[in-house]
């Protein structure tokens, strides 16, 4: 822990039971040194436009943390175009369980998240410098993504790397239910619902888009939602 780290890690704490989420002292010190040198790093490399470390808080950490609730319980996952490595660091923290792979196409954020999780001694996160285009298919129990690209396209890259039982979210701004609404005919095959949330300190509203094929789906709700 460094000063400050303390406040920084309350703040947080705060804001996920908020969410109803408890992450333990280890794992706010780890989302702690995260952010502290992404803040640092980013004086030379372009990771963040927002530098606040509280609303870095907010908006990278807590918003990537809604993501915990919808993860499978062990296996592999893929977040494509992690940049800082949001949400896939952030999962690999709150998620031992999960073997995460962030893939970017700009190296030097890949080398800031690697720096990372060589810092953190995290076991079960990786980072590859590679256009999600050329990664060789693999069979990932989710795929996610936050601020990537359009849904139809980020859908279309995930479906090679997903187990047949798996999932695929893509975090979303505001406009999540728009391009649900747009995307989901093009996939006929594919459940598709948008969940949208409030950040908790008042941020602002944000999106889960949540994807699995029907074929796959014996744990719709008697309400039809995912479970
Ligand atoms: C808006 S940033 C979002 C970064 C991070 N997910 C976040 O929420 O902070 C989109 C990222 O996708 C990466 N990207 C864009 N196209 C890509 C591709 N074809 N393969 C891999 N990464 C890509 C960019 O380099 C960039 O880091």
């Amino acid at each position: 822990m460094q000063a400050g780290d303390s406040l920084w890690c309350e703040k947080v704490k705060e804001g996920a039971a908020l969410m109803g989420l408890y992450p333990a002292p280890e794992v706010l010190e780890g989302l702690a040194l995260h952010v502290r040198n992404l803040i640092l790093w980013n004086k030379k490399i372009n990771l963040t436009a927002i530098t606040d470390p509280l609303e870095v808080a907010e908006k990278h950490v807590l918003d990537s943390l809604t993501l915990t609730a919808h993860l499978p319980a062990g296996g592999r996952v893929l977040d494509m175009g992690s940049g800082g490595g949001f949400p896939g660091l952030v999962m690999a923290l709150m998620r031992p369980d999960l073997d995460v792979l962030m893939v970017d196409s700009v190296q030097k954020k890949m080398v800031f998240v690697q720096d990372v999780i060589r810092s953190l001694k995290l076991a079960n996160a990786s980072a590859l410098h590679t256009r999600v285009e050329s990664l060789d298919a693999g069979d990932f129990s989710c795929v996610v993504s936050r601020a990537f690209t359009s849904l139809e396209r980020f859908v279309s890259l995930s479906l090679p790397f997903l187990a047949s039982s798996g999932s695929i979210i893509a975090m979303k701004g505001p406009d999540g239910r728009d391009e649900t609404a747009a995307a989901a005919p093009m996939f006929p095959e594919l459940a598709m619902e948008c969940r949208t949330y409030g950040l908790p300190f008042g941020g602002g509203e944000r999106s889960l888009v949540l994807i699995r094929r029907r074929e796959a789906m014996p744990s719709l709700t008697a309400s039809g939602k995912m479970a």
